[in-house]
């Protein structure tokens, strides 16, 4: 899924009105009557709902909700929050068509703000999208008082208060939400982790904008749906052998460290690689063999870590780094594999901040090599601290470019950067994921199918997607706390057969 800018999202508006054809004031009622769908169908229970609506097109989206809630037997009512004389002809005209019995509320002054005391539903639609300034007086007020509520607040296409494209700084005068309804497509800022407070749980209400203007509108920005997921996705076939599926060598391990390389290539193998093979120190040359016996293993000469390098040709994929310390001599190892290797690789843990200590090596990264940082190693690689994600993330997008590789950048909604600008965010996953092994079995998946000939962005994107799709499963079974990698790696199977739905 595409994602655009604001300005871009208004085009798209505007481009919808007229080739649809359809009217402003008809496209503000489908929206509402989208969102008014889904609120019947997730929070019917709760019959009484409070509005506060601007008085820009966000405040008449919440207008027509309010009338159609009232319609379908809801307690509502509405604050109108006149944070302009500025006032849209689509929100006049919803404001004329309220029923006179849905009780409404004028806030102009400090005074008008209501304190919340009773037990309803906020919905917040001051501003949306066209938010161009840091909220002020009335409409401080306003959601410094529903903050303060311990009320649930479902926020109508973003929270009032965050810009959607770019860093917001006034973070005292930003709805904190419990849920937001975002038209049509996700925007850029609910993807960051410093707004999760704000976003609550995401929910995209398709609204018909028009396919053409989509289709045709460049963006550099993507949102990896289950529907994308799918289109990379290649099932088997019945007559397909395990030579097809590649031949994939996981390097790593050291001393008290066997742990990693074992989730990786369990991993791997759960990921559908054809042959899986490890390289470790000569200290986890039985584990592997005892607790993996679908695994091939090749010893170290080495018995605490690894020192020598291998024949890198035979593999059609290459993961380097799960656990694999970073003793002097293994660097030269590492360094002599990512040199013979002739494919894209992929790098993980100390192999990356081997390679943030050592610049010369960029160099010999076979292009379209895969790179997964969390955002330490991340900073490591790039040698500054990040006040915020908006930088963070554009640095990782230039470092792509400008060494022709793909970074995944991990953490919720894990972005991955493409050598030709494009990021593509993942859309599963959860907080349980955030645990010591988890970035072992991803490193395994994503190996794994570029083992099996998926192209390197393919690998990057779905290996990510899955691991987030099985985490979720996993999370299901055994809830965020109590999930572990090794369960992550059990549900992949789940995830692959989701792909076939
Ligand atoms: N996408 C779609 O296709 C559809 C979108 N729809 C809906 O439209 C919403 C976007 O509507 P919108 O453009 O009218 O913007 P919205 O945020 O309601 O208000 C803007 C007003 O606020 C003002 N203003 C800004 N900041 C301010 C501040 N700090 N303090 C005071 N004033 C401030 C600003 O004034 P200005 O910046 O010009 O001074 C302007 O007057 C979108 O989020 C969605 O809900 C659907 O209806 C149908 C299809
Ligand atoms: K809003």
């Amino acid at each position: 899924m595409k994602l655009f800018t604001t300005q871009q999202i208004r085009d798209w508006d505007i481009y919808t009105i007229k080739n649809e054809p359809i009217d402003s004031i008809d496209l503000m009622e489908r929206a509402a009557n989208r969102l008014t769908d889904w609120y019947y169908e997730n929070c019917e229970r709760y019959t009484d709902i409070t509005f506060f609506c601007g008085v820009g097109n966000n405040g008449g989206d919440g207008l027509v909700m309010a009338r159609l809630l009232h319609l379908l037997h809801f307690n509502v009512k509405c604050y109108i929050v006149h944070f302009s004389d500025k006032i849209s002809e689509d929100f006049k005209q919803n404001l004329s068509r309220l029923p006179k019995n849905v009780p409404c509320y004028d806030i102009k002054e400090d005074s008008d703000v209501p304190v919340i005391n009773d037990e309803t539903v906020l919905v917040d639609c001051i501003f949306g999208s066209g938010l161009s300034r840091p909220p002020k007086g009335i409409t401080q007020k306003t959601i410094i008082e529903i903050n303060r509520s311990n009320n649930p607040v479902i926020a109508i296409d973003i929270a009032s208060g965050l810009y959607a494209d770019h860093y917001s700084t006034h973070f005292q005068t930003i709805i904190e939400a419990d849920i937001t309804l975002t038209l049509e497509v996700p925007k850029l800022a609910m993807l960051f982790p410093e707004n999760d407070k704000n976003v609550g749980e995401l929910n995209i209400i398709p609204i018909d904008l028009s396919k053409k203007f989509k289709e045709e509108t460049p963006s550099n920005y993507f949102f990896t749906t289950h529907k994308n997921a799918q289109e990379i996705y290649r099932p088997r076939k019945r007559f397909d052998h395990k030579g097809k599926f590649g031949n994939l060598l996981i390097v790593g391990g050291s001393k008290g460290m066997i742990g990693a390389v074992q989730l990786a290539t369990k991993a791997g193998l759960r990921a559908g690689a054809g042959k899986t093979t490890a390289l470790v120190p000569a200290c986890g040359y039985e584990i592997i063999q005892a607790t993996i016996p679908e695994a091939m293993c090749i010893s170290d000469p080495s018995r605490n870590h690894i020192v020598a390098s291998t024949l890198v040709s035979k593999y059609s994929a290459i993961g380097i780094g799960p656990g694999i310390g970073q003793h002097e001599q293994t660097q030269k190892a590492v360094r002599s594999i990512i040199e013979d290797a002739e494919k894209p690789i992929v790098l993980d843990a100390d192999a990356l901040n081997m390679l943030s200590e050592n610049d010369e090596w960029w160099s010999l990264i076979p292009e379209n090599s895969i790179l997964t940082p969390h955002l330490g190693e991340f900073e490591r690689l790039a040698g500054i601290q990040f006040i915020n994600s908006f930088d963070r993330l554009e640095a990782a997008s230039k470092m792509a470019k400008e060494h022709n590789v793909i970074i995944v950048l991990k953490g919720a909604n894990t972005a991955i950067c493409l050598p030709n600008g494009q990021i593509h965010f993942n859309s599963t996953g959860n907080a349980g994921l955030a645990k010591g092994g988890s970035g072992d079995a991803l490193l395994g998946i994503i190996s794994s199918l570029l083992a099996q000939k998926y192209k390197p962005y393919e690998a990057a994107i779905l290996g990510v997607y899955l691991h987030g799709k099985a985490g979720d499963y996993a999370s299901a079974d055994k809830g965020f706390e109590s999930m572990v990698a090794s369960d992550v790696i059990e549900s992949l199977g789940k995830a692959f057969f989701e792909l076939l739905k």
